[in-house]
Formats: structure tokens, sequence, C-alpha cells
């Protein structure tokens, strides 16, 4: 029977055909038929190759056109501007992850980290819970100063293996977070999603990271919660949070212990103290005062029981920046490697805040002077919103460890955010 098209087109294997077919030495004209099925097997065979590489390279085509259609990191060029970033100027100086680079506290340290010499890569998801254009604007002056920040999530675990792969970096700063105590009744899950499951995603990161990088993260006086013994020691006990944002809090204070406990990861935990300053953020309660004492609306101040005005241990931006910069030197290496811990890691917790409370109605007044306006109080009893009544921060423990020391007042502070204030907004323009 002669081979059907089929046959001599797609022969299974072509030697072992050939002897399956002729039991003998080979004619002219099967030679000639031979030769002629093979080169037009080898013709087809050819057209089949050149078929599955146009294929192949259209697929990539497609999948590199979804990456810079839906995802804004990878490529040659933005490696080159991470590397370029994460470059070190001094010596002993540190490459450091700042994730929440575009946040209020995460911009701040960026920028002290890259004056000094240090190399910085940020890392921020530009989400709405406040402004973006704020972020954008923290954003365009991290840039001008050397600072790339890459648009991602801290959830995008291939982001993140990226990131390492492409710079070893020494150390990581983790700022970014859902912020904000009273938000979280309206949005629990990006509590959640941020402060829990982006934690974890990070921590996996980072302990698989060779070498693993130093953690120094921002937890929250908010772990106090209802405690009543003032000032607020790190050997307190933190078990009565008052609000979720709290409870995400303590839980991430609760997993980075067994991130170092089980992979040798070095933990630094701070608990910052209502931070405030310029460049500061929307949702707190000095800024949005003071947005509308500009715009002649009125401000809420709560009041807790029994009439008492509520209190903050108030912490101004540099002082804060001073206490995460002086953690960074301190840390300490993480010990283990490829997700083996070697050997025992510091776990440390650090209160960071200004050891003199300012009631809220006090806040008011400063701001009053430093606008030279007066503001339309309207004053209620603190709802059960995850609101504390008061905060007040020991911290010796800090200035021991780490030389932390603050030095600016409220009245000094608010005068700075105020000045930043106007020049950025001017004295009508909206914020969000
Ligand atoms: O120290 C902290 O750990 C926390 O500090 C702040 O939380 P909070 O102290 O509640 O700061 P604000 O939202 O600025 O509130 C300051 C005070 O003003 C009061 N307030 C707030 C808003 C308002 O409209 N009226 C009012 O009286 C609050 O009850 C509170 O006593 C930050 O928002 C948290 O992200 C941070 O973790």
């Amino acid at each position: 029977m002669p081979p059907s098209l089929e046959d001599e087109l797609f022969p299974s294997t072509p030697g072992k055909f050939k002897i399956e077919r002729n039991h003998g030495l080979m004619n002219h004209r099967q030679v000639y038929r031979c030769f002629a099925s093979t080169s037009t097997m080898f013709l087809w065979a050819l057209f089949l190759i050149a078929l599955t590489a146009s294929y192949l390279s259209f697929q990539s085509f497609v999948d590199s056109g979804r990456n810079y259609l839906s995802v804004s990191w990878g490529g040659i060029q933005w490696e080159k501007q991470v590397r370029t970033s994460a470059q070190i100027h001094r010596t002993g100086g540190m490459s450091v992850l700042v994730t929440g680079a575009a946040g209020f506290v995460g911009s701040h340290v960026s920028l002290a980290l890259k004056r000094r010499g240090d190399g910085v890569v940020g890392l921020d998801n530009f989400n709405d819970y406040y402004d973006p254009s704020l972020k954008k604007a923290r954003k365009s002056l991290l840039t001008s100063h050397g600072v790339f920040i890459v648009q991602g999530d801290i959830n995008d675990a291939k982001l993140l293996a990226k990131l390492f792969d492409v710079v070893a970096f020494t150390h990581v700063m983790h700022l970014a977070a859902q912020a904000g105590v009273r938000y979280a009744m309206e949005n629990p899950h990006s509590y959640v999603h941020s402060n829990i499951a982006g934690l974890v995603t990070l921590l996996e990161a980072c302990k698989s990271a060779n070498p693993q990088p130093s953690i120094v993260w921002a937890s929250s006086s908010s772990v106090y919660g209802l405690n009543e013994k003032v000032p607020f020691s790190e050997s307190d006990q933190t078990d009565q949070p008052a609000s979720l944002y709290a409870a995400t809090k303590k839980a991430g204070e609760e997993i980075t212990h067994t991130y170092n406990h089980i992979y040798g990861l070095s933990i630094t935990g701070l608990r910052f103290f209502t931070v405030y300053g310029p460049w500061g953020r929307p949702d707190m309660a000095y800024f949005s005062f003071t947005r509308n004492i500009l715009q002649g609306k009125p401000i809420t101040v709560y009041r807790g029981k029994n009439r008492v005005d509520l209190a903050r241990d108030f912490t101004y931006i540099d002082d804060i920046v001073k206490g995460c910069v002086g953690s960074l030197d301190t840390s300490g290496k993480s010990t283990g490697s490829g997700g083996k811990k070697r050997g025992p890691a510091p776990y440390r917790i650090f209160n960071l805040g200004n050891t003199s409370p300012v009631t809220v109605p006090t806040l008011v007044s400063i701001l009053e002077r430093h606008l030279k306006m007066k503001a339309k109080r309207n004053i209620v009893d603190m709802p059960g919103n995850g609101d504390v009544p008061f905060t007040h921060a020991n911290i010796s423990s800090a200035r021991r460890e780490l030389g932390y020391k603050p030095t600016t007042d409220l009245q000094t502070g608010l005068k700075k955010f105020v000045k930043w204030y106007l020049s950025y907004y001017g004295y009508g323009k909206t914020v969000n």
C-alpha cells in the first residue's frame, strides 16, 4: 500500500518507518522517492518550526503588552532605575526597601536615608484612602532627590521576589499600612488586607531572601488600648485593643515575633504616638482641623467620659524620623538564609512618643493662634468608634537603645506644619 499523504507528512519515526517498509536493498525509484519524501519532510519541519517560533514570539508580545497595560513594574529600564536608586554612597551604608514610601512617615524617612548616602528604593500602592495627589507630590519630591518609588502592593509576592532579586537589600523599613483608627469601622477588610495579609507576604519575601534583610516596621501606640497605667511602657500588657486597627497592629507584633523565632529575621517594631507635621496625613485631626478652620467650617471636638478632655502624646515627624533611622542603624543582622534560621536574631519593640500629652482643645487653640483664625468648635461626647481617651509614652527604652530624644513640642511642630500647609494648599484650596 503506498504511504498516505498523512504518513508522508507526519512519519512517526522516519528511520523505523523505512526499515519496516523495505525488506531489502532500495531501487532507483525507491531512492528517489525516499529522497523526495525526506526533502518534503524537511520543508514541512522547517515550516512547523517557523510557525511555532512565530506563535511563541506573538505570545511573549501579548504577555509583555499585558504587563505594560496592567502591571507597572518590570523590564530592563525599570530594573536599572531600581538598581540606581538602591546604590549606596557612603562607607558602611545600607540599601533600604521602604514600603509606604509615598506616605507621610515613609517619604520623610526615605529622604533622610538618601540624604546621608544610603540606597533607598520605595514601594507604594498609591491607594485612595486619602487624596492620592498628595502622595504623588511626595513622590515627585523623592524623585528629585534620586529616590525611585515602585508602584505596587505589598501583597504582590512576585513583585517582592523580583525586587529582592534585583537588589540585595540590607534593611526593610516597612511603613505601608492601612492607617486610621476610626475608618476601621467603615472598611474593616482593608486593615486585614494591608496590616495582616500584606505584612505576611512581605515577611515571606524577607525570610526567603538571601541575604535576609533586617526589618524595622510601624506598630502603633493604639496597641495600649484601654490601659490606664501611664506612661505606657513596652513591658505593659497590650491585650485590650479598642479598635480593629489596634488589633491588626498588635497581631503584627505577634506575627513578626514568629518570623523572628522561626526564620531568624531581625525585627524592630516601633509604636508611633500620633505623628504629625509637614506633608502629613489629611485624615488626622490636626490636618482636617486646619483645613476646616481655614474654610470657616465647624470642627468636631470629641470629649471623654465625665467631660474629660481627650489627650494625645503628639510626636513631631522629625523626631520620629530620627527614631526610625536609629532603629535601622542598631537593628543587628538577621541570621537566617534561604528560609532557614542559623541562630537567634534581635526582636525589639520601642515606644516613639513625645512624653508630654496635650489635650485636643489645646491642639485646637494652638492651631487658632498659628492660623490667626477662630475655630467653630462643635464639642460632642466621644462616640464608641475605637478611640482611646489618652496616650502617653515612656521612651526610656528608645532613649537608651536608639539614642532617641524628641526635641519638638506641639507648639513648635504645629507652626512648621501650618507654614507647610499654607505654602502647599494656600488659604482656601479644598483637600480631600
Ligand atoms: O498613635 C497612633 O498610634 C495613631 O495615631 C493616630 O490616631 P489618633 O491618635 O486617633 O489621631 P487623630 O485621628 O489625629 O486623633 C487625635 C485626637 O483628636 C480627636 N479627634 C479626631 C477627629 C475629630 O474629628 N475630632 C477629634 O476630636 C481624636 O479623638 C483623638 O483624641 C493615627 O491616625 C493612627 O494611624 C496612629 O496609629
